[in-house]
């Protein structure tokens, strides 16, 4: 492994910028754990200056101990015309009593003259006299140099004079910032090349994501010299987030060769991105490179095929190397190949250049034009094979069912009620329950009177139930398709439905839930 890069996570403070994020204390601690486990270098962890919140949750680090990383705490140069003891903000960073602060100053003119409104000089001195006020207490100081690249290209002296500033004042790091996301990576490297040749101290890279470039720009950073990225683990920030570390640590580390966490850590790159996105209450994008879920699933008959013979060959990595798993994904345009585990499954004789092999191809392209859709649904799938191979027969049968919707006129809840007729062995069982629609009371009956005979369905409730209109042109007359997750509370399943009629499909997806429990 070549030469050390330094991680500086910013989830918790520009990761908490971006909307729709909100943080509770125990959040945060729980991110800040995560981090540490993965290996991080720095975690910043918030402005204790900004609110209420940081504050108690600067308190409450002061008790934790944590392995690898350094706890940051982030706020601004001194305000204008007031001394560095004199401005909260400045002291409320010291009282977090944090190893490490990094500072955010000014480095383009237009902002000095026009937003923060003071003189280029008064500006090089509250950046000159931050720094100096913390590195005399002791500390480890980052300077982040607020848009600097447009700074740059707008005057270029300027921008270097405010990073002179900072260097004289005993900065330990000086942090280039793509505020803005404009930037594109040659002039990345250009300028962050000038930069480490200019200076003899730390240079570190911060982008924001507003061209899509700021993995590849944070990249083109370290090319240029730059020892120390920042960004958020997976991405999020203001507007259109920030350099996505998910990405880029695995690409310094694995295709780079530079060292940016423990390597025993690098297989929990995923886990960590799957638990922070958890506890940030958003979805994982699902092609995120390297950890999102479809970051390794082949869907196109031919690729799946490749991959089945060397994995290389539309892999760039194993999954397995940053905890990731690969998956096959069902579909039309699927081949005898993503289709071939799953027919083994059922009956281990069958194989590629079997008739069967294509019949069950042949089914699914049919079932696939009708509007199904089994790529997410492969309890239903399997179902279907089965059926072809003459190796399943249901173990009950729906004789008749009535669903009854009610609105109250005068206000109340609305209610629906459902009667079903099963037969199992012959025997038959009526029952009828209430739900707060039709599918709910539909779903309540069909497992009120299965459970009779199959106790064990008790433990099967619904943990998703999606609704995809097909055919919208058709309006009202068009074809749903109804996908719905079932648990037993040790496997998840999912099963599909599709008809002109909403209940229907729903019933044909429950029904497939409750076979695939009975067959396990
Ligand atoms: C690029 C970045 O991500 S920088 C970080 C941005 N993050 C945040 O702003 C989140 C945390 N911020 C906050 O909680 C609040 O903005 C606070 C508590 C810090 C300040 O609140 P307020 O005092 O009410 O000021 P407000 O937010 O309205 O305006 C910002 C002030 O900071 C000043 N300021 C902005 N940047 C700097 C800087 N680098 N150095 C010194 N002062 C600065 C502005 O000039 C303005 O001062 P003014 O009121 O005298 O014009
Ligand atoms: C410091 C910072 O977050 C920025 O300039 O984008």
């Amino acid at each position: 492994m070549n030469k050390n890069i330094k991680i500086f996570d910013s989830t918790l403070r520009d990761g908490a910028q971006g909307e729709g994020i909100s943080f509770s204390v125990s959040d945060k601690l729980k991110i800040v754990k995560a981090l540490d486990n993965l290996g991080v270098t720095y975690i910043e962890a918030g402005n204790p200056g900004s609110n209420i919140k940081d504050l108690e949750f600067f308190e409450k680090l002061k008790s934790i101990k944590l392995e690898t990383s350094k706890i940051v705490a982030f706020g601004s140069t001194r305000r204008k015309n007031i001394s560095t003891q004199e401005d909260t903000n400045i002291t409320s960073l010291l009282e977090a009593e944090t190893p490490t602060i990094a500072i955010f100053g000014k480095s383009w003119d237009f902002h000095v003259t026009d937003i923060i409104k003071t003189s280029l000089n008064e500006n090089l001195k509250m950046i000159n006299d931050t720094i100096t006020f913390f590195k005399e207490k002791g500390k480890e100081v980052i300077f982040d140099a607020e848009h600097f690249f447009d700074g740059y290209k707008s005057n270029p002296d300027y921008a270097l004079k405010a990073l002179a500033s900072a260097v004289d004042a005993g900065a330990d790091a000086i942090v280039l910032c793509d505020t803005n996301g404009g930037v594109f990576p040659q002039e990345i490297y250009e300028i962050t090349q000038k930069v480490c040749e200019l200076f003899n101290v730390e240079v570190g890279i911060h982008c924001h994501n507003d061209c899509g470039m700021a993995v590849a720009n944070s990249i083109m950073g370290v090319k240029a010299g730059a020892v120390h990225v920042q960004g958020t683990y997976i991405g999020f920030g203001e507007r259109c987030g920030n350099a996505n570390l998910s990405t880029i640590i695995p690409n310094l580390q694995l295709k780079m060769k530079l060292s940016c966490i423990p390597h025993k850590q690098v297989k929990n790159i995923t886990s960590t991105a799957r638990y922070i996105s958890e506890i940030s209450n958003l979805k994982l994008i699902n092609g995120m490179p390297y950890v999102g879920n479809g970051a390794f699933a082949h869907k196109g008959g031919m690729h799946v095929d490749g991959v089945a013979k060397a994995s290389h060959s539309f892999e760039h990595i194993s999954p397995e190397i940053v905890g990731n798993k690969r998956r096959f994904l069902m579909s039309e345009v699927s081949g005898k190949s993503t289709v071939l585990p799953l027919i083994k499954k059922v009956d281990s004789t069958i194989s590629k250049n079997s008739p069967e092999t294509q019949s069950i191809i042949d089914k699914l392209k049919e079932l696939e034009h009708m509007g199904y859709q089994y790529e997410g649904a492969e309890a239903s799938f399997e179902l279907v094979i089965r059926k072809l191979l003459n190796k399943y027969v249901s173990p009950f049968k729906i004789d008749s069912f009535k669903t009854i919707g009610e609105h109250s006129i005068i206000g109340g809840n609305f209610t629906a009620s459902s009667i079903i007729k099963v037969i199992v062995d012959k025997k038959e069982e009526i029952t009828a329950e209430q739900g707060n629609g039709p599918v709910n009371a539909l779903n309540k009956s069909l497992k009120k009177a299965l459970e009779v005979f199959y106790p064990e369905l008790k433990e099967v409730h619904l943990t998703d139930y999606k609704v995809r209109v097909l055919d919208a042109e058709n309006a009202t007359s068009a074809k749903v398709r109804v996908l719905i997750e079932s648990t037993d509370g040790k496997k998840t399943w999912t099963t599909i439905g599709v008809s002109t009629d909403i209940i229907e499909a729903s019933l044909l997806a429950l029904k497939d839930s409750i076979e695939y429990k009975l067959m396990m």
